[in-house]
């Protein structure tokens, strides 16, 4: 499978570096989308790839799949050229929170028979959330997320500061580095208004750390994911990146789980 990136920031290098590091055969990143053909030119040599600064001549560049992994406003400019020609991983869950948009992506890719993949990020129970919605026999579904207080604020004081509490539709557009986690729970579960959001600023802390409840006529769930964040991106869980890659591995299996 041949992979073409969008952004090779925090995950876009985990990405090439963990697929360049075990000589996958099976997935190969070829193509990469930059702003500044200057600033990446490096990763050319030292991945093997070919860089792109015209969204056309990437998408024309002999990949399968593409991977966006660049932040939810490239997103909402790049995504409906891109999936109307491939099969799309979109890590920007919070591009499809604009209910218009969510319908147009919809529209385009059931007219081209293509797939959007959105991995689980920096979370994880998104199948139970989705078989119980499906079923019908979800009530409830709530995200607390706590990150460390200077990621959130530029002037952090000692206490712990609920920064957002409202839906996952309000919170994205506040948050959008930080809480496209809320937008995937949405889309698999209640829908973006539906979804109670609240985001803590905390001081004393080093992880990123989503508490998810769901509950229903199946009975309750909790899941809390104690992320440790990128030390190249505070922002940034590792198991966000490590998500990107798993969702690439489970299009190259023929069993899946979950
Ligand atoms: N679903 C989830 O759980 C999570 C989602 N995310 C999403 O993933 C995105 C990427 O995360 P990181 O790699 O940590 O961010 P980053 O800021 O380290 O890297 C983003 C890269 O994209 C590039 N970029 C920005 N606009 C672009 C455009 N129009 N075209 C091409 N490249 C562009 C930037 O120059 C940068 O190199 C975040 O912005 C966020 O939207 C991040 C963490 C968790
Ligand atoms: O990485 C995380 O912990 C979550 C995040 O930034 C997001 O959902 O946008």
């Amino acid at each position: 499978m041949r992979v073409g990136l969008i952004g090779a920031g925090t995950i876009g290098t985990y990405l090439l570096d963990e697929l360049s590091r075990k000589n996958d055969q099976d997935i190969r990143i070829t193509s990469v989308f930059v702003r500044n053909l200057e600033k990446y030119q490096h990763l050319e040599e030292r991945y093997g790839v070919q860089l792109y600064t015209s969204v056309d001549e990437f998408l024309d560049s002999s990949i399968d799949v593409v991977v966006e992994a660049a932040n939810v406003q490239a997103a909402r400019e790049v995504l409906p050229d891109i999936v109307s020609e491939k099969e799309t991983v979109l890590i920007s869950i919070g591009a499809l929170a604009e209910e218009n948009f969510f319908n147009k992506i919809t529209e385009i890719i059931n007219e081209k028979n293509h797939r959007v993949h959105l991995p689980s990020g920096a979370i994880g129970g998104l199948d139970l959330i989705e078989n119980v919605t499906e079923a019908g026999i979800i009530d409830t579904l709530s995200l607390v997320t706590r990150k460390p207080a200077h990621t959130l604020l530029s002037e952090p004081t000692d206490e712990t500061k609920t920064v957002f509490e409202g839906n996952a539709a309000e919170a994205i557009e506040q948050y959008p580095k930080n809480i496209n986690v809320s937008i995937a729970l949405a889309l698999a579960g209640v829908g973006l208004q539906q979804t109670k959001v609240t985001l803590l600023a905390d001081p004393n802390l080093d992880k990123n750390i989503h508490s998810i409840q769901v509950s229903g006529d199946f009975g309750t769930a909790s899941f809390e994911i104690s992320n440790n964040p990128f030390p190249s991106n505070k922002n940034t869980s590792y198991l966000a990146a490590v998500s990107v890659l798993g969702t690439l591995k489970k299009m190259t299996k023929r069993i899946n789980i979950g």
